[in-house]
C-alpha cells in the first residue's frame, strides 16, 4: 500500500505508561480516510494520551502508530502541514491578539485559508484585536479550532472541542465538522458528550482503562440485543415497581433510572406496552413521554464502563 492510500490512522498494540500508571494498554484503532471517529471513555481512560501519541507530542512505549501512513515522531516534519490539532484546553501566549495568533499559524502553512474569513466563520471577527487572555473560554476554544483548520489539514484532532461552549457555539462547531466530513477531511474527536458522538461520528470507539471495549457506528452499538428494546416513561417518583414487575412477563426488568424516570427492559412487544399502560391506569399513574426505543449510546457507555465515578 502506498502512503497515499494509507488510512488516516492505524494503531496496533499501543502501550503507554506514566511511571507505574498504565494509561494505554494494547490499543488497536483503524480510521479510514474521510471518516469522523469519536473516542469516548471515562475520565482517565487514555483518550488524550492516544491522541497526543498520534499527534507526535508523546512517544509510545510499545506498538505501531501510523498517521496518514507515516510515523508521528520520525516523520513529524512531513506530517505537520497535513495535520491540524485542537488540544484540550487550548493554550497560547496570554498577550497575543486573536488575529495575530491565527496569522502566525497560517504563515506556517503552504496554502492557508484566509484567516479573516475563518475568524468571521467562527464568530470571532469582533474579537480579532482582543488578547488571548481576555477572550471568553468559548472564544478561546473557537480560536483554537481556527488554528487547527487554517492550514487545510487532511486530518484533524479535536480534543473535547465543544467543552465549555454555549449551545450556539456548539452548533457552529458541529456544522463545521459536518463541512469537514463533506470535504473528505478525517477527524478524530474525543468527547464526553454522547449526543456529539452520535451526531458527528461515523464510528465510535469506546475506550476504558486504555483498552478498546467497543467499536462501531452509534447505530451498531445501540442495536438491541436479541430483539430486546426499552420502554421508557416519566411519572411521579418512587412508583412501586415490584407491582409493575408482577404484571409483566418474567424476563422483563423495570428500573427507576432517576427520580421519576422509568425504564422497562426486555422483549418489548405490543402486549408489554399494553400491560404497562393498563397497570398505570389501574394505579392512577399518568405516564408522560412513553416511548419504545433502543438503548441510548449513554446506556451502552455506562454498561461497558460502569457507573462508578473515576478517580
Ligand atoms: N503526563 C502525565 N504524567 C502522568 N500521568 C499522566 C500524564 N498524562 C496522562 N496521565 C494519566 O494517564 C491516564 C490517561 O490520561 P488521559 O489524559 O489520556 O485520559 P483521558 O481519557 O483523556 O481523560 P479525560 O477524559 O479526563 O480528559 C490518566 O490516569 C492520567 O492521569
Amino acid at each position: 500500500m502506498s502512503i497515499g492510500d494509507s488510512p488516516a490512522l492505524r494503531i496496533r498494540g499501543l502501550h503507554k505508561r506514566f511511571g507505574d500508571h498504565v494509561a494505554v494498554s494494547g490499543l488497536d484503532l483503524d480510521m479510514p480516510r474521510g471518516a469522523v471517529l469519536a473516542l469516548l471513555g471515562p475520565n482517565g481512560a487514555g483518550k488524550t494520551t492516544t491522541a497526543e501519541i498520534c499527534e507526535g507530542f508523546q512517544r509510545a512505549d510499545e506498538g505501531e502508530v501510523r498517521v496518514l501512513g507515516l510515523d508521528p515522531v520520525a516523520d513529524a516534519e512531513r506530517l505537520r502541514p497535513r495535520v491540524g490539532v485542537m488540544p484540550q484546553g487550548g493554550g497560547a501566549y496570554p498577550g497575543v491578539h486573536a488575529d495575530e495568533m491565527l496569522d502566525l499559524v497560517a504563515a506556517c502553512a503552504a496554502d492557508p485559508l484566509d484567516p479573516s474569513w475563518l475568524l468571521d466563520v467562527l464568530g470571532l471577527s469582533g474579537a480579532r484585536r482582543t488578547s488571548y487572555k481576555r477572550l471568553s473560554g468559548g472564544q478561546q476554544q473557537r480560536l483554537s479550532l481556527a488554528c487547527a483548520l487554517v492550514g487545510r489539514p487532511e486530518l484533524v484532532f479535536l480534543d473535547e472541542p465543544t467543552a465549555g461552549m454555549d449551545p450556539q457555539a456548539r452548533r457552529l462547531v458541529w456544522e463545521l465538522v459536518g463541512a469537514l466530513r463533506r470535504d473528505g477531511v478525517s477527524v478524530l474527536l474525543t468527547t464526553h458528550l454522547m449526543d456529539e458522538a452520535e451526531a458527528l461520528a461515523d464510528r465510535v470507539l469506546i475506550i476504558d482503562r486504555g483498552r478498546a471495549v467497543a467499536d462501531g457506528s452509534a447505530g451498531e452499538l445501540t442495536e438491541p440485543e436479541d430483539g430486546k428494546q426499552e420502554l421508557r416513561f416519566r411519572s411521579q417518583p418512587a412508583l412501586n415497581l415490584e407491582l409493575l414487575l408482577a404484571a409483566l412477563p418474567e424476563e422483563c426488568q423495570a428500573d427507576e433510572l432517576r427520580p421519576g424516570d422509568y425504564v422497562v427492559r426486555g422483549v418489548v412487544d405490543p402486549q408489554v406496552v399494553s400491560t404497562v399502560t393498563a397497570w398505570c391506569a389501574q394505579h392512577g399513574v399518568l405516564a408522560h413521554e412513553l416511548r419504545v426505543s433502543r438503548r441510548s449510546l449513554e446506556d451502552v457507555f455506562l454498561e461497558l464502563t460502569g457507573r462508578e465515578l473515576r478517580q
